[in-house]
């Protein structure tokens, strides 16, 4: 039903201008997010997370953006900066990957979440959003609030910041919140506690959530559905229990076999890492299958020409008829 939908993106192009040209790094991507919903986006290194979050946003200055992002119907590529300026940090607030670029230095954490606050309500009395701030620091878990609102961020431990810059994007409780990796700056204790309150917010907000992650640990506890990305490219999408029981890209295939199972020992050992990586975004294969390099076992013949997203089963779509052929190269040693 479309009046579930939060966040709808159609046919989304991000590009960046190397030299002389401009290259997608995001590529005719469309996904939809529903309210109380975590969307993951899952891929590795270069395929394009950051940059779509970002185009969500609108936080690049400098790339070409084509297509819709439709929040809560209305086209955030279109809006004028005083209304993004509403928008953003209000109805959809980010958190980022390293608290420590994304945080002012030069302001102690009670002034910047102070500001957050007041950017979208300048009525507030200092009393009142003092009051706030507490109350934020408090939500987060961060111990001893009324001694932490005037420390610098450069005072705090790598968790605290983390939950500072939380309860800066929960501000105004939004009502679609990104967090672009965010525990990976974070040990793993540290970031079972942030991942926590995510899920806390999450279930007390009723916010629709785009959580981006390499780590399928994170995706395996925290994602209703996921969208897999691959060199720009969503190739696979699906409910959190279908990916990760019938996984059917190659390239899914290959992120789950990379994890290790500890419930299921028959698959370690075959377990089967997909060598290389994505290509850097001025050499990536702009036709056909754009993982076909990195499986030249499958033949050329079983990729489609242009590769669509096939709806297999309702809600699951995959990218390009080679899901169908594909095997490790293992298993075809087996089967011989
Ligand atoms: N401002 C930019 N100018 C030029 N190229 C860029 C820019 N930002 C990102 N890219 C390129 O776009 C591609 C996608 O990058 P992006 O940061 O979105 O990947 P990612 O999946 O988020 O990776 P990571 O997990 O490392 O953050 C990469 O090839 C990257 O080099």
């Amino acid at each position: 039903m479309s009046s579930e939908k939060l966040l709808e993106i159609k046919n989304l192009h991000t590009s960046f201008r190397i030299r002389d040209d401009y290259y997608a790094a995001v590529d005719n991507v469309s996904l939809s997010v529903k309210k109380n919903e975590v969307l993951a986006i899952v891929g590795e290194s270069g395929s394009g997370k950051s940059a779509l979050a970002f185009s969500i946003m609108r936080l690049h200055n400098r790339a070409k953006t084509e297509g819709e992002i439709l929040f809560k119907d209305e086209n955030v590529i279109d809006m004028t900066a005083t209304r993004l300026n509403d928008v953003r940090g209000k109805d959809m607030a980010m958190i980022f990957q390293d608290p420590l670029t994304a945080l002012n230095p030069l302001m102690t954490v009670g002034e910047q979440i102070g500001e957050a606050l007041f950017l979208h309500d300048r009525k507030l009395s200092k009393k009142v959003l003092n009051d706030r701030v507490i109350d934020l620091l408090n939500q987060v878990g961060i111990p001893r609030p009324n001694y932490v609102v005037d420390q610098y961020p450069h005072e705090l431990s790598g968790g605290m910041r983390q939950r500072v810059m939380i309860a800066i994007a929960i501000a105004n409780d939004p009502e679609l919140l990104i967090a672009d990796e965010p525990t990976t700056a974070l040990d793993v204790t540290i970031q079972a506690q942030i991942l926590d309150l995510i899920r806390e917010l999450k279930a007390k907000m009723d916010a629709g959530i785009i959580l981006i992650t390499h780590d399928l640990g994170v995706v395996a506890e925290m994602a209703d559905r996921v969208a897999v990305m691959y060199a720009g490219e969503i190739v696979e999408i699906a409910d959190v229990q279908t990916l990760f029981e019938q996984p059917k890209h190659p390239y899914t295939r290959s992120l789950l076999n990379s994890v290790p199972n500890s419930t299921d020992t028959s698959k370690q050992d075959k377990l089967h890492v997909i060598q290389g990586i994505v290509p850097s975004l001025a050499n990536l294969p702009r036709t056909g299958c754009r993982f076909k390099d990195r499986i030249p076992w499958i033949d050329d013949s079983m990729h489609e020409d242009n590769p669509e997203l096939h709806e297999i089963e309702p809600g699951h779509f995959v990218r390009c008829s080679c899901y169908q052929h594909f095997h490790f190269p293992e298993e075809e040693v087996e089967q011989k």
